[in-house]
């Protein structure tokens, strides 16, 4: 590996060099001292460093210096596998290429029209970067000519060669001038997967950072062993307890993230979900508001796992344990880049204990177990951040008007002030006590949660040994319905959302029925329940 330690001392024009020093950037990181000068050469490389560490300007710097300005055709490509990330590498060449205006860098993926891309593609552009999807039909249609391009970057080169993406590349690659270099980048390269490689490349050189961990160091790992029906009480622990900025949450489906994102937004906090179902300007601005602050949590697929680059994200939370270990690894680089530190946390079931192994395995880094925030822990930062906007009030809010009304209160009634602020305290802690009991959170989440408007309430299994109480309810359906019990418990269990398990006794009579429930059921629930339809008429529930 060289050990050139400055940006000046590559062979790059003084435009690109300018823009990095605009950009911050004091000297190369391991990955981009080692494979500048071969890009640089047009060799054919393989390069394989941790997450965060800067792999998009090791390719970009070198050849943002190949472009000859005056061809209007494209030169570079550069494909990626998801639509954010074409976008993110674009912005990168556009910020490393700030001082060479005449240079044009376009990103063409799918779910964007097609007229804007077809009318920058006329004007002709340097540099494309793009979904695999999207660049097909340009190629197809004859709207993108490809018979300058001299360079191939696979980023996430290991996700872009595996099925379901390896026979488009393969596709394109055919098309492409035989001289092409072909450049990969990605922070996991597992050995089938190099084989693969080894066949699109010519004599390559091989770059790899080599670092004890395959994980990024600047990341504390961590996992929590808790059942799946403690997951959602855990995480919203987790997020009263720690100290985050932004967080991404992952989870196993799409319908997963909205599900979650619903129930954190019914809490509170500023969520949104992504996923690849989400309309491709909605993914965007999801992305980009989380960048600004207007989004700090995040719920999302793997479609978020790689590259995303966003400063604000200190922590990744696993809500759904990944099915690979490179999803793993992509996943936690979502945090600690370019040196910052950031959080990593795992929830594993006690059945997933195996995948816990297997990933501390393959990325030879030893994760710690973690304790749940107690309630104790919770209540003390609870009562901080009150007093903070005690504190806060006092010093930015004008008070005068109450505090004249007080005043008068204080002669009128004979009350010490100090009373009447904690009256005032509270009043404004409404329904929600400030304070939480340790003994209420044990008792699972659906205890306390109300479901927020139109949300469905769902009691999940607890263990056998957890007695439910029930109390009987008096459903009415009319005179002589018909209707079968089964009928009756399928419409409740499904309208709310109910295990059937907590559905107790029906019993039919000829104007109404009765039905066991768990006791104690929120209103909200009762509510959606009245307007559950059996057979065509609406049931008539209340407590019997
Ligand atoms: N030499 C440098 N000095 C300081 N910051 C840098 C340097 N090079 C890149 N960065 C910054 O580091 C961050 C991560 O870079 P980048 O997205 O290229 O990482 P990556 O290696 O591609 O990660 P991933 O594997 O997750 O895709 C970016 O915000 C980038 O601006
Ligand atoms: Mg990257």
């Amino acid at each position: 590996m060289s050990e050139i330690s400055t940006f000046a001392s590559f062979d790059l024009p003084e435009a690109v060099l300018s823009a990095v020093r605009q950009a911050g950037y004091e000297s190369p990181t391991p990955i981009q001292a080692a494979t500048i000068p071969h890009v640089l050469e047009g060799r054919d490389v393989i390069a394989q460093a941790q997450t965060g560490t800067g792999k998009t300007a090791a390719f970009a710097l070198p050849l943002l210096a190949r472009i000859d300005i005056d061809d209007p055709r494209p030169q570079v490509l550069v494909l990626t596998p998801t639509r954010e990330l074409a976008l993110q590498v674009a912005e990168a060449f556009q910020t490393y290429a700030a001082n060479l205006p005449e240079l044009h860098v376009l990103p063409i993926y799918g779910g964007q029209e097609y007229g804007r891309q077809l009318r920058a593609l006329r004007r002709g552009v340097h540099v494309v970067v793009g979904t695999p999807g999207r660049i097909m039909d340009h190629m197809r249609r004859g709207t993108l000519d490809l018979s300058s391009l001299h360079t191939l970057v696979l980023d996430e080169a290991d996700e872009m060669l595996r099925m379901g993406f390896v026979d488009d590349v393969d596709w394109i690659l055919e098309q492409t001038p035989a001289e092409r270099q072909v450049a990969l980048f990605s922070a996991t390269m597992p050995a089938p997967i190099r084989r693969i490689a080894q066949r699109h490349l010519r004599d390559p050189e091989e770059i790899k950072i080599q670092v004890k961990a395959a994980t990024a160091d600047t990341v504390r790992q961590r996992y929590c062993l808790l059942s799946p029906h403690a997951k959602l009480d855990a995480l919203t622990r987790i997020l009263e307890a720690e100290d985050f900025e932004a967080v991404i949450l992952f989870v196993r489906t799409k319908t997963a993230t909205v599900e979650l994102a619903e129930k954190l937004a019914a809490r509170g906090y500023a969520v949104a979900p992504l996923n690849g179902d989400i309309p491709q300007n909605q993914r965007q601005r999801t992305v980009e508001q989380l960048k600004s602050g207007r989004l700090d949590v995040i719920v999302a697929t793997d479609v978020a796992a790689r590259g995303l680059d966003v400063q604000r994200i200190t922590h990744v939370i696993n809500y759904d344990v990944p099915l690979d270990t490179e999803s793993y690894v992509h996943r936690i680089g979502r945090t600690g880049r370019a040196g910052r530190s950031g959080d990593a946390i795992l929830f594993v079931t006690p059945r997933e204990k195996r995948l816990l192994r297997a990933i501390e395995r393959a990325t030879r880094k030893a994760i710690e177990p973690m304790e749940l925030p107690t309630a104790e822990t919770i209540n003390s930062q609870r009562m901080a951040k009150f007093q903070q906007r005690i504190s806060d009030t006092l010093a930015n809010q004008d008070v005068g008007f109450f505090r004249e009304l007080l005043q008068q209160y204080e002669q009128e009634h004979n009350v010490p002030a100090l009373d009447i602020a904690a009256a005032l305290a509270t009043l404004l802690q409404g329904d929600e006590p400030l304070l939480l009991d340790e003994k209420a959170l044990r008792a699972g989440p659906n205890r306390e949660r109300r479901p927020a408007n139109g949300e469905r309430m769902t009691l999940k299994r607890r263990s056998r040994r957890d007695a439910v109480e029930m109390a009987s309810y008096r459903i009415e359906v009319g005179r002589n319905h018909g209707v079968r019990p089964g009928n009756i418990m399928g419409a409740i269990a499904n309208e709310v959302g109910l295990d059937s398990r907590f559905i107790g006794r029906i019993d039919i009579h000829d104007d109404f029925s009765t039905v066991d429930l768990p006791d104690g059921m929120p209103q909200e629930v009762l509510r959606t329940l009245k307007k559950v339809w059996v057979a065509g008429r609406p049931l008539n529930i209340s407590k019997a």
